[in-house]
């Protein structure tokens, strides 16, 4: 697969913005190039956010984040770019005179997509020297988290160039959607605009209000949506004869008037000023910057169920994100920290909400989660790594004493560290403990025991001796640290066993 090396954003706003945290979390370089002159605040918040929900998203190792680097010119930032996306404002005389210095600066090889939610991408190709690249990339907000991306090539778009254009989504999370006949707004924007004229027409007629509508589609068939879309969704409807019953019994109502869609309502002042007004209440003080972490973390929580979908397979956009935390497992390159003789800071994190419990702080198996990914770092970092695992051995945890002695709180920076206790053939002891980040106060420890395994055999067998000389090596350098404070410890209350 071939993927995205260095990729050029030009337009960084709500959606060039979240392109620029989709590629940079994928571990890609990305140039800017966006005139605003709070350009660079405003990404900055983007990334933030997306940083935050990719903490929620997935506990899969993400590569070191790619390189930010806001240019002064377009030129500067598309020149050795092989993706380079366009997002600036809705107006094709102004996307035309961009994509031709697009057009112009870049390398012959680019991709060159457009974020245009709706222009025809034959229009905007129209003025460019190569067009057979440009091909519309329409994405949804927010990019870093909703993976799909419609690509639909103009008149002058190569086939190779569709065909790249997919390849190289998946590495990002992102699945290409290839709209084989162009047309205005596509298809998702197509079906988001009639749904959007009905619901203009239900506000200006006083049927509901907007909190009321956003709870019809919220509490109901948007929960469908997410998972099975509308054709299967009505196949279910259809009962045990499925979809051409469902044709049968509802396909009439098509002709019945329930729908006003052909009709543009007027937005008129005293239109906007009702729906801008009940908007206003509807959010009931919260910022916009309040509302994406609401439904940042709403969409982590969906895709995370959508992952555990169809018995444990994924479902969906879940089983997208199933194989994207698998390539990230097969990528993961764990960096050895420089110094060796003190335990090793293998993974820093933070608190997210997902992780607090009703007593406000972080919850029992969160601690353990963060162990688990400490002993999986340990385990990349001495070669136990995905391959390794494939390859039918891996190391199973058989025991495992968590120490509780501080409060983790929500959004609290956290890091953990490993100390090597000891090692042989088909054994590994370890020792990890959770600080805070800042003050370096221990929150917890957790002391582990590690067999060995043969996993096709289902039984122990001796590690591989690159494996094991890289875990002595660092228990040698371990060697001269004092036994952590805990190590060795049980619950120390004996049981009692009552008698009648
Ligand atoms: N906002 C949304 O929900 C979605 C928008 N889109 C599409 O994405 C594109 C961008 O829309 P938004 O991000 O919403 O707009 P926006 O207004 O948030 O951002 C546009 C950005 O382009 C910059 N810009 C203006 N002229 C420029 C130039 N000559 N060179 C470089 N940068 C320039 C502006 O400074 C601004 O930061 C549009 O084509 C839109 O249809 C696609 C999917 C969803
Ligand atoms: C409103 N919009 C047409 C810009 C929306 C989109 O293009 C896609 C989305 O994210 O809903």
């Amino acid at each position: 697969m071939i993927k995205i090396n260095k990729a050029a954003c030009v337009g960084g706003g709500v959606i060039g913005g979240g392109w620029i945290a989709r590629f940079l979390l994928a571990g890609i370089d990305v140039d800017v190039f966006d005139p605003h002159p709070e350009a660079g605040r405003i990404v900055g918040e983007v990334i933030a956010n997306a940083e935050r929900a990719y903490a929620m998203l997935t506990g899969a190792p993400l590569p070191p984040r790619g390189k930010l680097t806001f240019c002064k010119t377009l030129e500067e930032a598309v020149v050795d770019a092989d993706w380079i996306q366009e997002s600036v404002p809705e107006r094709l005389d102004l996307k035309r005179n961009v994509l031709m210095e697009i057009d112009a600066a870049c390398r012959p090889d680019a991709l060159i997509g457009s974020s245009t939610s709706g222009l025809l991408p034959s229009d905007l190709q129209r003025d460019m020297q190569f067009p057979e690249r440009l091909f519309v990339a329409h994405p949804y907000n927010p990019v870093y988290l909703l993976p799909l991306v419609e690509i639909v090539g103009g008149e002058k778009t190569s086939h190779a160039t569709i065909k790249a254009a997919i390849e190289k989504l998946p590495p990002i999370g992102m699945k290409g959607v290839h709209i084989t006949k162009e047309i205005e707004a596509f298809v998702g924007d197509r079906l988001l605009e009639a749904l959007w004229r009905e619901a203009l027409w239900l506000i200006h007629d006083d049927i509901c209000s907007v909190e009321t509508l956003d709870d019809v589609i919220r509490y109901s068939f948007g929960l469908r949506w997410a998972q099975m879309g509308l054709f299967q969704t009505y196949r279910i409807a259809g009962g045990e004869a499925g979809m051409r019953h469902f044709l049968a019994q509802f396909g009439p109502c098509l002709a019945w008037p329930w729908t006003k869609l052909t009709d543009v309502v007027d937005l008129d002042d005293a239109l906007v000023e009702k729906i801008g007004q009940q908007s206003d209440e509807q959010a009931d003080g919260l910022s916009i910057r309040d509302l994406e972490r609401i439904r940042d973390e709403n969409l982590a929580g969906i895709l995370q169920a959508l992952k555990a979908g169809n018995g444990g397979q994924g479902w969906g956009a879940g089983e997208l994100l199933k194989d994207f935390e698998h390539s990230l497992w097969a990528g993961a390159k764990q960096t050895a920290p420089a110094d060796h003789a003190v335990p090793l800071k293998l993974v820093e994190a933070r608190v997210s909400p997902a992780w607090v419990d009703y007593n406000g702080h972080m919850t029992e198996h969160r601690y353990l989660q963060v162990f688990g990914d400490t002993t999986d770092a340990l385990l990349r970092l001495i070669g136990a790594d995905l391959a390794y695992v494939e390859a039918g051995h891996s190391y199973y945890t058989v025991e495992t004493h968590i120490r509780h002695l501080g409060e983790a709180k929500l959004g609290q920076a956290i890091s953990s560290a490993c100390q090597l206790l000891s090692v042989d053939d088909k054994r590994l002891h370890i020792f990890h403990t959770m600080s805070d980040a800042i003050s370096g106060e221990t929150l917890a420890t957790a002391e582990q025991m590690l067999l060995h395994v043969d996993s096709k055999a289902g039984k122990s067998s001796p590690a591989a001796p690159d494996v094991l000389a890289k875990a002595r090596a660092i228990i040698e350098a371990h060697a001269s640290l004092p036994l952590p404070d805990g190590a060795g410890r049980h619950v120390g209350q004996k049981p009692r066993v009552e008698t009648a």
